[in-house]
């Protein structure tokens, strides 16, 4: 328990106004496992103040011009920069990472967001054709859709529901998000600085609580007629359903079980520190992290060697220790969840290399009730194994060897998620060959999560459906028009 220290009470952010909520639900600090924050527990009626006030705002709003609305989120920007340290300090204790991530990822890429879209938006052009011989010309206007619903996970708390908000309100959507229940500490802090940034009332909404419960009837809402969401696939299965009877907009970001392909002409002196990055950064819990890794037969021991070897360098410790690598995991559900699947590889005859039940990670006493564990390796494990299948979203990562460049891609290819790929190779032809051949939104070769926003970023298959970036978070959040004029 948080013993005599006052809790941190949240409020939902509703028409400019924040508003208390009857009743709330307890938020822990990953790296204590206690008690420390007190979230609103939104229902219907939360969302239906939260439906009016957007509807109010959303004709002023949708109204101004792209570069006025471009200012605002310019202002926004600035303001959260300001805030740099205290929102790295708060991500930090309400996710369970390192201080030093929050400090150099999570916020930077937030305020880069509102940066982004406020300039991406005055760049926007529409099409137009001629048809001379019937005398008409033809053209495409956008406008703002109306009130986005808008949902996100845990692992990236403000740099995702900000890559979200951004676009949605740039385009002159008025918004009403529902951040993750377990990280709402920094979007109630945003929302401090709105009114100072020029946001008027209504613009941004924020209503904290389950998805079950103010998820739920978000999505349902027969106002709010497009949903972005980040999250889980069955959590997406749920929000087609709901969403499915008012033939809403949808865009779906979802997990992924994603490679690294190394050929055995990598360049390992790279490719082992930026996998060990991509399979352990934020204790593995990004969407795009690496969870299969595939090393042709010749360099296979010489990598694992050296990649087990760089693991164990990985520093587990309390998030504001600056030598840290990594901190805790979000919830003890969750570790307990990533823990299941080290169990079970192990049960199959998989071997743990080194991580949990082999190395052995020290706390200091306050924090030995968190969610923490150490980066895991596994090998000697069967494609069809459940922890080469199924998407673990915590520090663990399989090796496996390879032969040939087709069976590599057929492999990789094999399960229900097609998110993110790394190939490793010095050979040009190779990697664009494989590149093309993989089924996966993104693919980085010789390099992990170098981020082009202009870009299309989201997954085939079960990784989601749509994708994100300037013009397409643009089309996403607009509804076009096609206009015939006879002239
Ligand atoms: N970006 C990603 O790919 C993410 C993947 N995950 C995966 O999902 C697993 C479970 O994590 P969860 O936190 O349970 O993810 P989740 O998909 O349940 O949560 C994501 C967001 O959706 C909301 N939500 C949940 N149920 C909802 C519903 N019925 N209607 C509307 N909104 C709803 C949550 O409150 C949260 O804001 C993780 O272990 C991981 O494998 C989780 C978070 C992010
Ligand atoms: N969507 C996720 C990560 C996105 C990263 C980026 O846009 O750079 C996730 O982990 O869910």
């Amino acid at each position: 328990m948080a013993g005599t220290t006052a809790l941190l009470m949240l409020e939902n952010f509703i028409g400019g106004k924040f508003l208390p909520c009857s009743s709330y639900i307890d938020s822990y600090d990953p790296s204590t496992g206690e008690v420390y924050c007190q979230v609103p527990n939104s229902g219907k009626e939360e969302v239906e103040a939260a439906v009016e006030a957007a509807r109010a705002a959303f004709p002023g709003w949708a109204n101004r011009s792209p570069q006025e609305r471009s200012q605002v989120l310019h202002r926004l920007a600035d303001l959260l920069e300001q805030s740099l340290e205290e929102l790295a300090q708060a991500e930090s204790k309400d996710q369970g990472k390192t201080v030093a991530l929050a400090r150099a990822m999570d916020i930077p890429r937030s305020v880069q967001n509102f940066r982004f879209f406020a300039s991406s938006i005055l760049h926007h052009t529409s099409e137009c054709t001629q048809m001379d011989h019937v005398g008409c010309l033809h053209y495409t206007v956008r406008t703002p859709v109306g009130i986005a619903g808008l949902i996100s996970p845990w692992n990236l708390p403000l740099y995702l529901l900000t890559w979200k908000i951004a676009p949605a309100i740039a385009a002159g959507n008025t918004v009403i998000a529902k951040p993750s229940e377990l990280t709402s500490v920094t979007a109630w802090m945003m929302c401090k600085l709105l009114e100072k940034a020029g946001v008027p009332p209504g613009v941004v909404n924020i209503v904290f609580g389950t998805g079950p419960r103010v998820g739920e009837a978000l999505v349902s809402h027969p106002e709010v007629p497009l949903i972005s969401f980040t999250g889980s696939q069955p959590t997406a299965e749920r929000i087609t359903q709901l969403s499915a009877p008012h033939f809403k907009k949808l865009c779906l970001e979802l997990g992924g079980k994603n490679p690294a392909i190394i050929f055995e002409d990598a360049n390992l002196e790279e490719c082992v520190p930026t996998t060990v990055r991509s399979s352990f950064a934020n204790q593995g819990e990004i969407c795009l992290c690496t969870s299969r890794i595939f090393v042709q037969k010749r360099i296979y021991s010489e990598f694992l060697k050296r990649f087990v070897a760089a693991t164990r360098m990985w520093k587990v410790g309390i998030p504001s220790d600056p030598s840290a690598s990594m901190g805790a995991l979000i919830s003890k559900t969750h570790l307990e969840k990533v823990r299941s699947y080290i169990e079970r590889a192990r049960a199959e005859g998989a071997r743990i290399l080194c991580g949990e039940g082999v190395d052995t990670l020290s706390l200091p006493p306050g924090n030995r009730g968190g969610y923490f564990m150490l980066p895991t390796v596994i090998t000697d494990i069967k494609d069809e194994s459940r922890c080469m299948k199924e998407e673990i979203f915590g520090p663990v990562t399989c090796v496996v060897p390879f032969e040939s460049e087709e069976e590599v891609i057929e492999r990789a290819n094999s399960v229900k998620y097609g998110l993110a790929a790394t190939v490793w190779s010095s050979n040009v032809g190779r990697v664009h060959r494989v590149a093309k051949k993989l089924q996966s939104g993104l693919v980085w070769t010789n390099c992990w999560l170098i981020r082009e926003l202009n870009l299309p970023f989201g997954g085939m298959k079960s990784s989601g459906i749509g994708r994100e970036g300037a013009k397409d978070s643009y089309n996403f959040f607009t509804e076009i028009k096609t206009v015939t004029v006879k002239h």
